[in-house]
C-alpha cells in the first residue's frame, strides 16, 4: 500500500520524468522496443482507448498485467481514455498499474473515482483534454498524485502539439505552490526534443513521448537528448 506521496519523492531529484508511450511501439515487438530504451526511460506510459470516449481502440488490462509480470519494478503510468471511467477501475487496479490516470470528462464522480484509486494503493491521476479548462479540477487537486494535461486531442499518437495547453501547466504549477499541494504535472501529446525544455520551464514534471521516441532509430538517444535539452533550458 503506497503512503501519501510527495512531489519530491516521486520526482526523486530528476529534472524531468520521461515516459515513452507504448502506443507508438510495434505491438509485435514490444519487448524489443522496451529493451531499446536501454534503461533511459523513467516510466512506461500505457494508453488505453475504448473507441467511445476516444475514436480509437488500443489495449486492455491484459497488457498491463503482462508488463507487470515481465517488468516487476517498472513504473507503469496507465492512462485510461474510457467512459464511464467507473466501469473500468477494478480491472486496471488489479492489473498492476503504478499510477492510474482517468479523464475528468469521462468520470461521473471524479472525486469518488480518485478516492477509490488511492484507497487501493495505486497513485491517482486526473487528466483534461485540450478543450477543457484546468479550473474545474480545483476541488480534487488536493487528492491527486498527478495531473495529466493533454496537449493533443486524445486517441492517436503522432499528432501536433497544441501550444495553448502550456498555459494550463503554468496555472497548475502556480496553484500547487500557492496551496502547498503535491501533485505532479504531466504533459501528453506531441512532445519531443524540440519542445520539452519549454514544457519543463512552464512547471511540468513529467512528459509522455510516443512517436518522438519509438519512431526513431535510437530511442534511448532521443531520451538523452530530451534530458540535455531540459538541462540547457
Ligand atoms: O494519450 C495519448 C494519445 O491519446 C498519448 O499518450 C500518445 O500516445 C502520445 O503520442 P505522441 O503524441 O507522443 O506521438
Ligand atoms: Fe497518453
Amino acid at each position: 500500500m503506497a503512503g501519501p506521496l510527495q512531489l519530491k519523492e516521486l520526482k526523486n531529484g530528476r529534472e524531468i520524468i520521461i515516459a515513452p508511450s507504448l502506443l507508438s511501439a510495434d505491438i509485435l515487438n514490444m519487448e524489443r522496443h522496451i529493451g531499446e530504451l536501454k534503461g533511459e526511460a523513467d516510466w512506461l506510459h500505457v494508453d488505453i482507448m475504448d473507441g467511445h470516449f476516444v475514436p480509437n481502440l488500443s489495449y486492455g488490462p491484459a497488457l498491463v498485467s503482462a508488463l507487470r509480470k515481465r517488468y516487476p519494478q517498472v513504473f507503469l503510468d496507465v492512462h485510461i481514455m474510457v467512459e464511464p471511467a467507473e466501469d473500468f477501475l477494478d480491472m486496471f487496479l488489479s492489473a498492476g498499474a503504478t499510477l492510474l490516470t482517468v479523464h475528468l470528462e469521462a468520470a461521473k464522480h471524479i472525486h469518488r473515482v480518485l478516492q477509490k484509486i488511492k484507497d487501493s494503493g495505486v497513485m491517482a491521476g486526473v487528466s483534461i483534454n485540450p478543450g477543457t479548462a484546468a479550473e474545474p479540477l480545483l476541488p480534487v487537486l488536493h487528492m491527486a498524485d498527478l495531473v495529466l494535461v493533454m496537449s493533443v486531442n486524445p486517441g492517436y499518437g503522432g499528432q501536433s502539439f497544441i501550444a495553448e495547453t502550456i498555459d494550463k501547466v503554468r496555472w497548475l504549477s502556480k496553484v500547487r505552490s500557492e496551496r502547498g499541494w503535491g501533485y505532479l504535472i504531466e504533459m501528453d501529446g506531441g512532445v519531443g526534443p524540440k519542445n520539452v525544455a519549454e514544457i519543463a520551464a512552464a512547471g511540468c514534471d513529467a512528459v509522455v513521448a510516443g512517436s518522438a521516441v519509438f519512431g526513431q532509430p535510437e530511442p534511448s538517444e532521443v531520451i538523452k537528448e530530451m534530458r540535455r535539452s531540459v538541462q540547457r533550458g
